[in-house]
């Protein structure tokens, strides 16, 4: 049980009383009236001595603070003149600044300049309550009257503190965890000792709580989980990376399988690249990893160059707004001749064609729906972030179509079909890359156009007639941007994305606002998700040991030695029941004592056996202990180890 714990000596000995300062200040004789010769504020409550005859030498003050009470009594052996020259200190004195050693062998002879009587400079001396013996001077500790510098004392403090690398969060020993500065600060906390306090592992509590207008039921799980919708969205992506098709027909290539059709529609489209193109998903064979191919039907390679060149080149490109391409080759496994491009796999997404552009063919009698235009500007940027980095590599995204264009996530958009043309077109392109680039200036004016019309490219027969008729839905501003990417330059100029980002810079500087604040969010789900896998970890290990049979030739291994606590522990966890009987389901409870026996806390915890009949008083160190000890045993029998369990 814990038992209280008293201060000690030494603890009381720091915390001084105001009387017995008092009563040492009565002994002092008071600087008003060695320099004046009377005190003004004798009546008004200076508390020093103001009778020349009963002055107590230094000598016996300084003796008095250094021995106690039992020390045995000690004789002043210096000689009355001394001390009265001693205590002939000036006002001036006691208001200096510290005295900072300049040199070795320095004269002590005051100087002449200090030696001239100024009266106007001398303070008259105001009570303050302190100690002529006090070894501080403006507040700055002096030892044997030099100065000591705080920060190189505070170096050497550091160095004496562990490492960041020797700094072990899972540490059962919390004592020497909880202050590796304590043997430097005064137990009762003088100076703060914050920083190097260990965070509160034994609480649940990743940031400050989220909490919406929510009952409180509802909150219960919303405030240790990720949002719901999000997790939805996670779990679904990560359900459709995983699936599979057994029986799709489609081959296995040479490094790749698992293939499953990525395509919406079968229909043999050559208007993108001159050959009908296929995307499916695919598994890397070596690296395990989701990649989406997309094969180009019935395409013959004549010039091997053509792969190796392009690919050199676009492989450098990382941009957020890009799908990365990994290789190209071809192959003859679907029957034909074929040029696979192997891309980052974005689970779930849908082109830009596929989610604006469809409905309006779906259904002709129904108005489509026109895109929001801080939609369109989200697009406008991200493209523009897109073809900056293509630009700047001398490369030109050429494929720039709704349909090529794919949204993973809410506005979130990658050109997903980068490369291709310049493989394709490696021997028949004779044109400059300059041309390419005013050339995606315009495709991307046209884009836009589309998408604020709700028509396809190759819908938008009269681009001026699609111009004025976004004129009422969207501004000005707006209009002006997609007409200035689509008008030809001014003889003799030439546009560049360069241009372009400086007239939409304010819209650039809104949508990144809106992404960090969305990464934010992310990080702030992110740090919850952190807590529930250290909670999870605990678990499982509690759930490897508990209610396990025979280990290591010891029948019924988890009933017995220490095991049995944890067991009861479990019990008080998980099974709790209200005073009636009913269950107690505090989500609240379970995660606080997983994670304060994770963190090895010395907070008691009381265990009952289910009969009532036997009790244990443990504290959560203890149980950790424990615990360690059950799953390290767990671990020697195994034949693996634990991979993973303590990181
Ligand atoms: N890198 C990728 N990751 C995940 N899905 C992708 C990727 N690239 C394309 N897709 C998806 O594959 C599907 C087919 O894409 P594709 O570009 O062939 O569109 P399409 O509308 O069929 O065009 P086309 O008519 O020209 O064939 C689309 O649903 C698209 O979202």
């Amino acid at each position: 049980m814990a038992t209280t714990r008293y201060p000690t000596n030494d603890l009381r000995r720091q915390v001084g009383s105001p009387r017995s300062k008092a009563r040492e200040n009565k002994d002092t004789l008071c600087r008003n009236i060695l320099i004046y010769g009377n005190c003004r504020y004798e009546d008004q409550g200076c508390t020093f001595n103001h009778d020349q005859n009963k002055t107590a030498s230094p000598q016996s003050d300084f003796t008095k603070k250094t021995f106690n009470v039992d020390s045995p009594a000690f004789t002043p052996s210096v000689a009355p003149q001394a001390a009265a020259k001693k205590t002939t200190l000036s006002s001036q004195a006691a208001n200096a600044a510290p005295f900072t050693p300049r040199g070795v062998g320095t004269s002590l002879q005051p100087s002449s300049e200090a030696s001239v009587f100024n009266p106007a400079a001398i303070r008259e001396f105001t009570p303050q309550n302190y100690e002529i013996g006090n070894t501080t001077s403006n507040g700055v500790p002096q030892e044997n009257g030099i100065y000591n510098d705080p920060f190189t004392s505070m170096s050497s403090m550091n160095s004496a503190l562990p490492s960041a690398a020797q700094y072990n969060l899972y540490a059962s020993d919390h004592n020497t965890l909880a202050s590796p500065g304590a043997q430097f600060y005064p137990q009762h906390g003088a100076f703060p000792t914050g920083p190097l306090q260990p965070p509160n592992y034994h609480l649940y509590q990743p940031f400050d709580s989220y909490r919406q207008e929510l009952q409180p039921w509802q909150r219960a799980t919303y405030d240790f989980f990720m949002p719901a919708k999000m997790r939805e969205e996670l779990q679904k992506k990560m359900f459709a990376t995983q699936q599979v098709m057994p029986n799709s027909g489609l081959p296995q290539l040479e490094r790749w399988h698992s293939l499953l059709p990525l395509d919406t529609n079968n229909r043999k489209n050559t208007a993108s690249f001159g050959y009908p193109s296929w995307v499916y998903k695919a598994q890397n064979s070596r690296t395990g990893r989701h990649y989406a191919l997309r094969r180009l039907e019935g395409y013959r390679l004549t010039n091997e160059k053509a792969i190796l060149s392009v690919m050199k080149e676009w492989k450098k490109i990382k941009n957020a707004n890009i799908v990365t391409v990994h290789e190209a080759f071809t192959t003859r496994e679907f029957g034909d001749s074929s040029l696979i491009f192997a891309y980052d796999y974005h689970p779930l997404s849908k082109t830009l064609q596929e989610h604006h552009l469809q409905a309006a063919h779906g259904n002709r009698y129904r108005a489509p729906n026109a895109v929001p235009e801080t939609t369109l500007w989200g697009y406008i940027c991200q493209i523009t972030n897109a073809l900056k980095t293509i630009h700047s590599n001398k490369l030109a995204a050429r494929c720039l179509e709704p349909s090529k264009i794919i949204l993973s996530d809410t506005n979130r958009i990658r050109l997903s079909a980068c490369s291709i043309l310049d493989v394709v077109q490696f021997e028949s392109n004779t044109r400059p890359v300059q041309e390419l680039q005013q050339e995606d200036l315009v495709k991307f004016g046209k884009l836009v156009l589309s998408l604020a019309t709700n028509s396809p490219p190759a819908h938008l027969n009269n681009i001026q007639v699609a111009l004025d008729s976004i004129a009422n839905k969207y501004t000005a501003n707006f209009k002006d941007a997609v007409a200035w990417l689509i008008a030809p330059p001014n003889p003799g100029e030439s546009k560049s994305i360069e241009n372009f980002i400086s007239g939409i810079a304010t819209h650039m500087t809104s949508f990144f606002d809106l992404s960090l604040q969305d990464n934010d969010e992310k990080q702030f789900h992110l740090a919850r998700e952190l807590e529930n896998g250290r909670v999870a970890r605990t678990m499982m290990k509690l759930m490897t040991i508990v209610e396990r049979g025979e280990l290591g030739g010891v029948q019924g291994w988890s009933e017995t030695g220490d095991r049995y606590q944890l067991k009861l522990f479990r019990d008080y966890v998980f099974h709790r029941v209200e005073a009636d009987g009913k269950p107690n389901l505090s989500m609240g409870h379970m995660l606080s004592c997983l994670s304060k026996l994770d963190a090895a806390i010395e907070e008691m915890v009381v265990l009952t056996s289910r009969d009532n009949e036997t009790v244990f008083v443990l504290t959560y160190r203890e149980l950790k202990q424990m615990f360690d000890r059950a799953f390290n045993e767990l671990v020697k029998h195994s034949k693996t180890g634990a991979p993973g369990a303590n990181n």
